[in-house]
């Protein structure tokens, strides 16, 4: 954490310790402390503004060597996932097993040593639960948590509904392939014959938005990080810029298309990547928010494990034994 304790530690230049120490002693100063952000944000700034140009480029240095660290899971598995059903925007509950690995994955960042300050969700209960099912491990229940329908899964159009093994029986192992996991070819649009399209049409999960008039038919991996990156920017990376600890609890697609940009990987490296459910992984992030050396994506878990969960996971398209 940068604390205006040890900004001030840090700071090398005589003038500014010797004048740090003074103004640390004065109870105006630490009243100033007291006070808030706004006023530590002045009063950081005024310390900057004082010291020599050596002090004022050492102080920015600092501030750029900054890491910040961001926790993100997709979520523990759900009935949908178990039935092997493209499941998109329905919202679909945890299975027995998805609670287990929710409350297995808030254990191993318990361990860990992990907090937050602040959660990101969908508006699905899939993530929701998850999400709730750690904090509850943490002891963190009332952590702040924003939900938006931009982290949502990506929108499975007329797949919605139906099993990704009799979908690859019917079309092919290598059409399920191009729909599950292309960047940008969409699946077929939902249409009202889809026995979901009203479920999901006129789900009071999306009172707050989309539009009905920009109310999704389907989404390709293009299109989810489309929706995705404004929701990162607008509202996730001011909270990580601002020293928060943060943790997204989301979806295989909308956080592969996070983890698309973090790692500014082709559209062909992500088409390889199969995120497991419930299984918590992390990235350590430079002040420009790209990942130091050895900061790209790290899961919280045995290495076997996790390979197992991401085959299982590449497996569902696959065709049935
Ligand atoms: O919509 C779905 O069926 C799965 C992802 O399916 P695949 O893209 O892995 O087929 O989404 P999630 O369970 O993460 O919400």
């Amino acid at each position: 954490m940068l604390t205006v304790a040890n900004l001030i530690g840090y700071i090398p230049g005589y003038k500014a310790i010797s004048m740090s120490r003074h103004l640390v002693q004065s109870s105006y100063v630490i009243s100033y402390l007291e006070n808030g952000l706004s006023e530590l944000v002045a009063f950081t700034w005024w310390l900057i503004s004082m010291s020599t140009p050596e002090t004022k480029e050492q102080c920015q240095t600092l501030a750029a060597s900054r890491t910040y660290k961001i926790v993100m899971v997709r979520h523990g598995e759900s009935e949908w996932n178990k039935l092997n059903l493209f499941c998109g925007w329905f919202n679909a509950e945890l299975s027995d097993r998805g609670r287990s690995e929710a409350e297995r994955a808030g254990k191993a960042l318990k361990d860990a040593g992990y907090s937050f300050d602040m959660a990101f969700t969908s508006v699905l209960k899939r993530a929701n639960n998850t999400l709730e099912g750690i904090l509850q491990q943490l002891g963190q229940t009332s952590t702040p948590i924003k939900k938006s329908w931009r982290l949502n899964e990506r929108h499975y159009g007329g797949l919605t509904g139906l099993n990704k093994a009799d979908t690859v029986a019917k079309y092919g192992e290598e059409q399920v392939a191009i729909w599950r996991r292309s960047f940008d070819v969409p699946p077929p649009p939902i249409t009202p014959d889809n026995q979901y399209y009203n479920v999901i049409l006129n789900d009071p999960i999306y009172n707050e938005g989309p539009h009905k008039d920009q109310f999704p038919m389907f989404e390709s991996l293009k299109l989810t990080i489309e929706r995705t990156l404004p929701f990162w920017y607008d509202y996730i990376v001011p909270e990580i810029k601002a020293g928060k600890k943060i943790i997204i609890a989301a979806h295989g697609n909308s956080l592969r298309g996070i983890v698309k940009h973090l790692d500014q990987m082709s559209n062909e490296q992500i088409m390889g990547l199969n995120l497991p459910t419930g299984i918590p992984f992390y990235y350590e992030l430079d002040s420009n928010l790209k990942p130091v050396p050895n900061g790209s994506l790290q899961f919280l878990g045995d290495p076997e494990t996790v390979r197992k969960a991401m085959e299982e996971v590449a497996n569902q398209g696959k065709a049935k034994k």
